[in-house]
């Protein structure tokens, strides 16, 4: 029995509108975490903090005033918005999410409600316009990451108590809805916005506000998709509404972590999107990436893979330099997700879960009827196991735009598809051709 909600989910199912199944299509997305905190790289008064380096003002105990004084020295001389979107293109991202401000309250483009901008500092210009257009111009669709939680605002609360808190943060909703419609209006060829900073009681406590926000920028700008971190409903209830339906248009609470292929089998019933970092955690950038496990671009394809074998999308973090440049291990990843993407893409663009069994060697993902296996994990036994639904054969497999491999029938609805001859040294993707008898007919009786 379903309880009456003012600030639930506006809408039940999955969209299926055009500008949804681009978001869907577009399956992987690149994350750029850009602000104040790249200039001192997780190190404040000669101590490195081995914690994410955009939360460094956190760790350090920074007040906003001090932390602030950083915007004199933002000046990225090494910036090119036209090789970022070159080196996105290559990497084979389709879209970018771009943090227009982060919690530290610096922002990437000319607010007029807030001193705290670019325009401020020595660089002056709109980094973001530059950003977009670049991205655009490259045919890649540009997402805004926007953080509500503002350590620089004198009116964020993390908790609204006293008649003072109330009438501050009713000032913040307002600063914040002014800089969110200037974002709308200053960059309409925004496909999205994905919210963080949601998490503290003072949001929590104003669902109606996280409602408002979410059908001003849909008014605003049709089309556009919302995550469903922005959501609170009448009940402080965050991305699943009090009668257990998604509230935004996906769901964003896959940080660092995936769900899992055989348990979490639920999130294929909606649209979901993972965002994940190369070090253990770090999105802005750290001076010192020694402190933790590195993934190696494998590790990184093999999340891609997995997030879009579960019918989501997957976005691969990047934090650059002070100077507007990439370190080296990013420009090397994106070279070799890009490689991989330009030979074996057609798995992953346009495609979904496959609703197959999950097998060791690694995952389904599908379009239409076609099913692709990418393989991780080669078997000693040097066959591939594959388990169809009941009704479904395999006719041909074949390494993708290569020749076919060998497929033979081991029981009912089991098959042993061959590892190619030579090993490819590499993941590498088999296509099947599939039959979905109409009539079952069971000849294993
Ligand atoms: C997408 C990622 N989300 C931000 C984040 C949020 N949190 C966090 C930390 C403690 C409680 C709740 C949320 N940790 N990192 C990171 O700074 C980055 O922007």
């Amino acid at each position: 029995q379903e309880i009456p909600l003012n600030y639930g989910a506006d809408r039940l199912g999955k969209r299926y509108d055009a500008d949804m199944q681009k978001f869907r299509d577009n399956r992987l997305g690149a994350f750029i975490h850009w602000g104040l905190y790249a200039i001192p790289g997780g190190e404040w008064n000669g101590k490195v903090y081995p914690g994410a380096a955009e939360w460094l003002k956190s760790w350090a105990k920074v007040p906003s005033g001090e932390w602030l004084e950083l915007m004199k020295q933002w000046n990225p001389t090494k910036f090119d918005a036209r090789k970022w979107a070159k080196m996105a293109k290559e990497m084979g991202v389709r879209y970018v999410k771009i943090t227009t401000k982060h919690h530290e309250g610096f922002c990437l483009w000319p607010s007029k409600y807030t001193e705290n901008t670019v325009a401020n500092t020595p660089y002056k210009k709109d980094l973001l316009g530059e950003m977009v257009k670049a991205y655009n111009d490259e045919g890649i669709d540009v997402h805004f990451y926007f953080s509500v939680m503002d350590w620089s605002h004198p009116d964020w609360r993390y908790d609204v108590k006293t008649p003072e808190d109330s009438a501050a943060f009713s000032r913040f909703l307002t600063f914040t809805d002014n800089q969110l419609k200037e974002l709308a209006t200053l960059y309409p060829t925004v496909k999205d916005f994905w919210f963080d900073g949601t998490w503290d009681a003072s949001i929590k406590k104003n669902g109606w506000w996280t409602s408002h926000v979410e059908r001003m920028l849909k008014e605003m700008l049709p089309g556009v998709t919302i995550n469903s971190r922005l959501r609170a409903d009448d009940y402080g209830k965050r991305h699943f509404d009090s009668n257990g339906h998604l509230m935004g248009d996906y769901e964003s609470g896959y940080e660092r972590r995936l769900p899992d292929p055989v348990k979490d089998l639920k999130v294929t019933r909606w649209d979901w999107e993972a965002c994940m970092t190369v070090p253990e955690n770090q999105w802005g950038y750290h001076k010192d990436w020694s402190l933790s496990y590195v993934k190696t671009p494998v590790e990184v394809l093999e999340r891609i893979v997995h997030a879009v074998s579960m019918g989501g999308n997957m976005v691969v973090n990047f934090g650059p330099q002070a100077d507007g440049d990439f370190r080296s291990e990013e420009k090397e990843l994106a070279k070799s997700i890009g490689a991989w993407m330009k030979k074996n893409g057609q798995c992953i663009y346009g495609c979904d879960y496959a609703g197959w069994e999950k097998q060791p060697w690694g995952y389904y993902t599908r379009k239409g009827s076609d099913v692709y296996m990418v393989v991780f994990n080669c078997p000693y036994s040097k066959h591939l196991t594959v388990k169809t639904p009941k009704g479904t054969q395999v006719v041909k497999a074949a390494l993708l735009n290569r020749k076919s491999v060998k497929v033979v029938e081991t029981a009912r609805n089991e098959y042993n598809v061959d590892m190619p001859a030579q090993e490819p040294g590499e993941p590498f993707v088999i296509k099947l051709q599939i039959k979905e008898a109409a009539g079952v007919v069971d000849k294993y009786r």
